[in-house]
C-alpha cells in the first residue's frame, strides 16, 4: 500500500486556512491508518549517514564483542539483545517463535533531577555504549534530532486534534523514548511457521519515527485482516501512531498492527526506530474527557508493555 504523506515543513510554514487543512488532513490519516510517510523533516543527511555507518559496523562484529554491552539483567531495556530473545507478538497475548532480529537500544540522553527511583531504575539506566570509534557520537546526535523531530510532530499532532499547539509540552519535558537500531540477518531456505523477523504488535508510546534500510522491504501493516507491504521512502520517515496515542485520543486515532515478514532467502535489512514516549510521571487520560480508560503513568506503562516480549 502507499501510505499518505504529510509535509511538517509545509505544515509549519502554513499559514490561516492552509494550516487547517493540513492539520485535518493530519488528523485523517491518524484516523485511518495510523501510518504516514514524513517529509520536510529537517535532519541533516550526515547524521543520518554516520548512524547507519555506526550500526553497521556494530552489528558486523562477532557476537562475543556484541554480548559486552547487553543488557546487564533481563528485562534491562538498554544494549545489544541477541537474535532469538524477543517475540513481539507475546506483546498482543500471541505466543509464537522468537523474533529472527537482533537490536541495539539506547535510552534518553539527559537525566532530570528529580527522576524518581522506578525510573532511574528502568528508563534511565545508563545506555551500555560500545567501543567503536565514533558510535556514541553519531548515535547521541541522531537521538537529539529525533527528539527535537518527535516535539515538533507532537506540536502538528495538537494542531491535528484541534488543541492548542503547545498542549503536549507539558508532557513531553523530559520524554523516555528509546532509540532502536535493528538488523534483520538473512533468512535461509525454510522458515519457521509463525516466525517472522518482528512478530506482529502495535508500538507502545505515542509515535514511532521509522527509518528503514533505503530499498528493502518486509514492513507490514494489516489493514481489514489483510497484511500489506509497506515500502522504505526516500529521504523520509514512516511515522506510525503507538498504543498510548490512541488511548490518549480515546481511540479516535489508530495504533494499527504491524509486522517485519520473514519469507525464505531474504538479504539482510536493517532499520532505526525512535519510540517516543511522554516523561515517566505524565498522566495520560483520554482528551476528550471520558473515563473509558483510567489514567496510566507513561513509565510504569511502557515498562510493563516492554516487559511481556522476553523469551
Ligand atoms: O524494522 C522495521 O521496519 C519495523 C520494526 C518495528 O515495527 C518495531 O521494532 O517496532
Ligand atoms: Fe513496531
Amino acid at each position: 500500500m502507499t501510505l499518505a504523506t504529510f509535509d511538517l515543513a509545509a505544515f509549519e510554514a502554513a499559514q490561516g486556512e492552509a494550516r487547517t487543512k493540513a492539520a485535518a488532513e493530519l488528523d485523517r490519516i491518524c484516523r485511518e491508518t495510523g501510518f504516514l510517510v514524513l517529509t520536510g523533516h529537517g535532519v541533516p543527511q550526515d547524521k543520518i549517514d554516520a548512524v547507519w555507518d555506526a550500526v553497521a559496523r556494530f552489528f558486523a562484529q562477532p557476537p562475543e564483542d556484541k554480548a559486552r554491552v547487553a543488557p546487564p539483567e533481563p528485562g534491562a531495556p538498554y544494549g545489544w539483545i541477541g537474535p532469538l530473545k524477543e517475540a513481539l507478538a507475546a506483546s498482543k497475548g500471541v505466543k509464537t517463535p522468537p523474533d529472527l532480529k537482533e537490536s541495539f537500544n539506547g535510552g534518553p540522553l539527559h537525566m532530570p533531577e528529580d527522576a524518581s527511583a522506578d525510573a532511574v531504575a528502568f528508563c534511565y539506566r545508563p545506555t551500555p555504549y560500545p567501543d567503536l570509534d565514533g558510535f556514541r557520537t553519531a548515535w547521541d546526535a541522531y537521538y537529539a534530532e529525533l527528539e527535537a523531530l518527535a516535539a515538533r510532530i507532537m506540536a502538528a499532532f495538537a494542531a491535528a486534534l484541534n488543541l492548542p499547539e503547545d498542549y503536549f509540552d507539558r508532557y513531553i519535558q523530559h520524554p523516555i523514548s528509546a532509540l532502536r537500531a535493528l538488523n534483520y540477518p538473512a533468512t535461509g531456505e525454510v522458515a519457521e511457521a509463525d516466525q517472522q523477523r518482528a512478530g506482529a504488535h502495535t508500538d507502545y508510546g505515542t509515535l514511532t519515527i521509522l527509518l528503514p534500510q533505503a530499498g528493502s522491504s518486509g514492513l507490514q501493516v494489516q489493514r481489514d485482516g489483510t497484511w500489506l507491504d509497506v515500502a522504505a521512502p526516500d529521504d523520509a520517515f514512516v511515522i506510525n501512531i503507538g498504543d498510548l496515542m490512541a488511548r490518549w485520543t480515546n481511540n479516535a486515532w489508530v495504533s494499527t498492527l504491524h509486522r517485519v515478514v520473514a519469507k525464505p532467502n531474504q538479504p539482510p535489512r536493517k532499520s532505526l526506530a525512535y519510540f517516543h514516549q511522554p516523561d515517566w510521571e505524565a498522566e495520560i487520560r483520554p482528551l476528550d474527557g471520558s473515563d473509558d480508560y483510567p489514567p496510566v503513568k507513561s513509565g510504569p506503562y511502557l515498562m510493563d508493555k516492554f516487559q511481556s516480549t522476553g523469551t
